[in-house]
């Protein structure tokens, strides 16, 4: 079964802080550090997860994921050009696909993936994105649509939006910004974490 809270993360020192608050999904979404940095990062948040038995989840960089073994990875649009799927099969590396419209909807699912995210399900300060907020109906059409494939939602989500989204059908609820932003991130985590297990 999906975990239902997944927290993602710009670098693993944040992951370090917050993992031990309870966190058992998380993504470790680097942007904009050289290769050698890259790697470190990942190797830390690699071997910091499996102490704390958390499901680490690359975001992008799946050929140092490989490397690296690790076990999952998150890929965009952009990201699925470059992936090499078979390669990933062949080692066993879980995959998540992000999704924003139907065709791309049934481009990913027609990969067979972990889980596809759909996003932005409320608008998000992250990122520039060309989508605008998909809206709770929207994710109750994914749901329909992915049929047993598991739908995270993500962007501008907040504690008093899961219940609403976790009702129209997603299973797991994705979030940046409202702990990256957080006076206390770790109060915060697990603030999500205490909604997401009601
Ligand atoms: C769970 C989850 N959903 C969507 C995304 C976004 O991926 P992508 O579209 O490749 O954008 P970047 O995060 O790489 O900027 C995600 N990372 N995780
Ligand atoms: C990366 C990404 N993809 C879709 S929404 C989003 C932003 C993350 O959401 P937020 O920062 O609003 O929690
Ligand atoms: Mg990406």
């Amino acid at each position: 079964m999906m975990e239902k809270f997944y927290l993602i993360v710009g670098h693993v020192g944040r992951l370090e802080l917050l993992v031990p608050q309870g966190v058992r999904l998380v993504q470790l979404r680097i942007k904009g550090q050289d290769d050698t940095e890259l790697r470190r990062q990942i190797i830390r948040a690699r071997d910091f997860c499996a102490v704390h038995r958390a499901q680490l989840v690359i975001n992008d960089y799946w050929q140092a994921a490989l490397d690296l073994r690790c076990g999952f990875v998150h890929l965009g649009q952009e990201d699925m050009e470059s992936a090499d799927f078979p390669a990933l099969r062949r080692a066993g590396v879980r995959f998540g696909l992000s999704t924003h419209d139907e065709d791309e909807l049934e481009r990913a699912l027609s990969l067979d993936p972990d889980y596809v995210a759909l996003g932005p399900v409320y608008p998000t300060l992250l990122k520039e994105m060309k989508w605008p907020p998909q809206g709770l109906d929207r994710v109750a059409r994914w749901k329909r649509m992915a049929g047993n494939t598991p739908l995270v939602a993500i962007g501008g989500l907040t504690t008093d939006r899961v219940p609403g989204v976790i009702a129209a059908g997603a299973d797991s609820v994705a979030v940046v910004t409202d702990i990256q932003q957080a006076d206390d991130p770790e109060a915060r985590t697990r603030e999500w974490i205490r909604v997401c297990a009601s």
